[in-house]
């Protein structure tokens, strides 16, 4: 992976040009002289998912510099260096091989000379083998009842990805019921303990490190409430899993190192879910569900791999949200998903983008002056978005670029909710683009028989400017197979935009010093002493948190 540092490119210098020569046109004007936008920037995968970026402020020519911009940065290196298991987390000198987890081709991958797919596939199979003896009711918990309950423990990506595509798997559910918790508040675990019975049971401690201080202190807390109802510590081994790259700390912890799932320091925490860390989510819909959702990002994965960049859909992706970032001067983006089971997928990007990209210093060590990497993500799945925030979207100050994600086909068709549901999202993301003029607020209020007179003052708040960037994903139905592949998609999204900002995109040491602080600032707390060790501030609240406790 070379170290290129983007605004030093000629395609870069070419876009800021190019930018000054389309400032003065609007998304409304490019549709005028393109008629046939949509045909041309639109692109499908697989007939069941369509990618439809037309409605973003960029012509041919913004593409084609954009595409020279990803030449110019090595794109097509950096993802041979990461499909093939070169070590491009080089702060942490480690391979970067979520795609070898969903090799479906079983082609080897290779790690320091060693092929990775046969440890691979020998925890995918340890996997299918529990999880069908958890589901069929036959392994039993130590009153020699069947598991009715599955609570996963853990935090960040050993939460968020087996939690999003749960929930968004809703309709291919079995029987047990999944618990997923990760906040070290007590609250969390105590509000599940009201609903589980120790006796059937099962708790899958999710952690790559086996380390993290949430999960450790939740995992012994469910630990010490199951042995208050079991007794004997022998018990244990059939209502605890572990899933994590530690075999040591999961035998120091007490959990039979024959209920754990391995994976391995080349998979990051964001992108496990398709590891070991995805046992709750095979336990919650199967295992065939499960490798169809590996199969769905497989898919995606080759087509990220071998599709030229002008059909390739992660990179035209990447390089339509930098445009907006560094280009339009967008700093965030929302992903609107309008399906109710979705629910969790903008949360889980919001790690999956923001710890990935979240960096100001560049693969030379150098600070990142002059442009931007990561944006904010956020979002809401649609309608409710559009009765909370929309109105900044629309109306705000600030330039919002939108993902919006619809299923053509919903797995709820009641009466016509989903026509409801589908023309909010069309409709929105042409007021987005197309707006409303000061003309056409006038015009309807002559037709309600007003007078211009009687309504001049009110006009200017119902203009709409439009011009507002967005993309559109529309999937054939949300499958396991379409569910991977739009995970994928939008992970090759992120490694795009991180290869073109010149930073490493596949370590987290933003996340450290607030660790540490809270490390030292917890035996602190423990007497009634005083605290006078930090500033006024930090020494203030935590000496009012001792009074009033
Ligand atoms: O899976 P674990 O080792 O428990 O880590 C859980 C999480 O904690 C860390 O702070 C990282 O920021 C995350 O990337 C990670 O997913």
């Amino acid at each position: 992976m070379q170290n290129i540092n983007p605004t030093k490119t000629a395609a870069w210098n070419a876009l800021e040009k190019h930018k000054a020569e389309l400032a003065s046109s609007t998304i409304q004007d490019l549709f005028q002289q393109e008629s046939n936008r949509f045909a041309d920037y639109s692109l499908t995968f697989n007939d069941e998912i369509l990618v439809d970026y037309s409605k973003n402020k960029i012509t041919r020519e913004t593409l084609k510099l954009l595409r020279q911009l990803a030449q110019e940065c090595a794109l097509d290196e950096a993802k041979e260096a990461m499909f093939s298991g070169q070590k491009i987390n080089r702060t942490e000198n480690r391979a970067v091989l979520h795609t070898a987890l969903r090799n479906r081709s079983n082609n080897p991958v290779l790690v320091d000379g060693k092929d990775v797919m046969p440890e691979v596939n020998e925890v995918l199979a340890k996997m299918k083998a529990f999880s069908e003896r958890v589901i069929s009711g036959e392994w039993k918990g130590y009153t020699g009842k069947a598991i009715t309950d599955v609570v996963n423990i853990g935090i960040g990506g050993s939460d968020l990805g087996p939690y999003m595509v749960t929930e968004a798997l809703r309709p291919y559910k079995n029987h047990l019921t999944m618990h997923f918790v990760s906040n070290v508040d007590g609250t969390h675990i105590a509000e599940v303990f009201k609903k589980i019975n120790p006796e059937t049971t099962l708790f899958l401690v999710a952690s790559k490190t086996f380390t993290t201080q949430e999960t450790m202190t939740n995992a012994k807390s469910a630990r010490d409430w199951f042995l208050a109802a079991a007794k004997d510590e022998k018990h244990v081994a059939k209502h605890f899993a572990a899933l994590s790259t530690n075999g040591t700390e999961v035998a120091k912890f007490g959990i039979d190192t024959d209920n754990m799932f391995g994976f391995w320091d080349w998979v990051g925490g964001r992108y496990s879910l398709w590891s070991a860390i995805g046992l709750s989510i095979i336990l919650s819909v199967g295992f065939e569900n499960f490798e169809a959702l590996l199969s769905g990002a497989h898919e995606m994965d080759k087509h990220f791999r071998n599709t030229p960049i002008e059909q390739n859909i992660p990179t035209t992706l990447a390089l339509v949200g930098l445009w907006n970032t560094n280009f339009q001067g967008a700093q965030t983006e929302a992903i609107l998903p309008y399906d109710q089971y979705l629910h969790r997928f903008a949360a889980y990007f919001q790690q999956g983008n923001m710890e990935s990209n979240g960096k100001y210093v560049d693969r030379n060590g150098n600070v990142i002056g002059n442009y931007q990497t990561g944006p904010i993500i956020w979002g809401e799945p649609g309608t409710n978005g559009q009765h909370a925030f929309y109105q900044l979207i629309h109306q705000g100050t600030t330039l919002i670029p939108c993902d919006f994600i619809a299923p053509a086909k919903s797995h709820n068709p009641l009466a016509d909710h989903h026509n409801k549901l589908l023309s909010n999202f069309f409709a929105q993301t042409e007021a987005l683009a197309f707006g409303k003029t000061k003309e056409t607020v006038e015009e309807e209020f002559l037709k309600a028989g007003k007078t211009l007179e009687e309504v001049k003052e009110v006009v200017p708040f119902k203009v709409f400017t439009g011009d507002k960037p967005t993309n559109s994903i529309l999937l054939r139905e949300i499958t396991p197979f379409s569910l991977g592949a739009l995970i994928a998609l939008y992970e090759h999204k992120i490694f795009v935009q991180g290869v073109i900002f010149n930073i490493f995109s596949f370590d987290q040491w933003g996340v450290e010093l607030g660790k540490q602080l809270a490390n030292r600032i917890l035996p602190e707390l423990a007497g009634d002493e005083t605290v006078t060790g930090h500033d006024s501030s930090t020494n203030g609240l935590i000496n009012r948190f001792k009074a009033w406790r």
